[in-house]
């Protein structure tokens, strides 16, 4: 069955919050015995079924959380085009939960005149030590109108469950017209030439498969 859709999505959070574990996770089923430290910015393709017969291609961005790469512009040139994003922080990390409001912002800049769809994800959470409690993750989940999911890559519980979570976010975001995504991205036309378009959302007719 072919995708009907294309979408891409980013994964932000400070070092060291697991964002390529969880990746690794979600796309190969395990936590993995190695993982190195993203140079700037890696991606994943992966399909998934939003509901019967509508499959989504979905591109993943995994960006490092190092502020060096961030200062050297090596991550947020990634952002742009992005339809969802994973915010990602270490539930025994207090740091980490400070540093995703400021991504959280940047990403809103560079993705600008677009919109971009929010999950906030509080990572590592099969460890009993926490830095960061309930109350205060749910009061910034809801000023961002995002919606709150607590995984492990360690163990999965809900890795899939937040990419999947994102992506059907992003889906009836877009057949509502709540999201507008940038013109390379969404459906995926194969019999519609590109100046019949009359719906920013839709993608040009040379631009239907995931390129950046
Ligand atoms: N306890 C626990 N540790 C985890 C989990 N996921 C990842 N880790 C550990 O966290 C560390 C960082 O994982 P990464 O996936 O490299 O983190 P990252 O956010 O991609 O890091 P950068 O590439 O520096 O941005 C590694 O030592 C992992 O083994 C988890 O669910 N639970």
């Amino acid at each position: 069955m072919k995708c009907l859709y294309s979408f891409k999505i980013i994964m932000i959070g400070d070092g060291n919050v697991g964002k390529s574990c969880m990746l690794y996770r979600y796309i190969n089923g395990l936590f993995p015995l190695k993982i190195y430290c993203t140079m700037g910015a890696d991606f994943r393709n992966h399909i998934l079924e939003v509901e019967p017969g509508v499959r989504v291609q979905l591109q993943i961005w995994d960006t490092t959380g190092n502020e060096a790469f961030w200062k050297h512009q090596l991550v947020q040139p990634h952002i742009p085009h992005s339809a969802g994003c994973l915010l990602v922080f270490d539930l025994g990390n207090r740091e980490s939960f400070r540093v995703i409001e400021r991504q959280y912002t940047e990403v809103c800049n560079r993705v600008n005149p677009y919109t971009v769809l929010f999950v906030l994800v509080g990572h590592k959470c099969e460890r009993k030590e926490r830095e960061v409690n309930q109350e205060e993750v749910e009061q910034f989940a809801s000023a961002l109108g995002a919606p709150y999911i607590e995984a492990s890559a360690r163990t999965g519980h809900n890795v899939a469950e937040a990419f999947e979570l994102l992506t059907r976010r992003i889906y009836q975001g877009y057949l509502s017209g709540e999201v507008s995504l940038h013109e390379r991205w969404g459906k995926i036309h194969k019999d519609k030439p590109a100046e019949n378009k009359t719906n920013k959302n839709e993608p040009a007719e040379n631009n239907k498969c995931c390129v950046l």
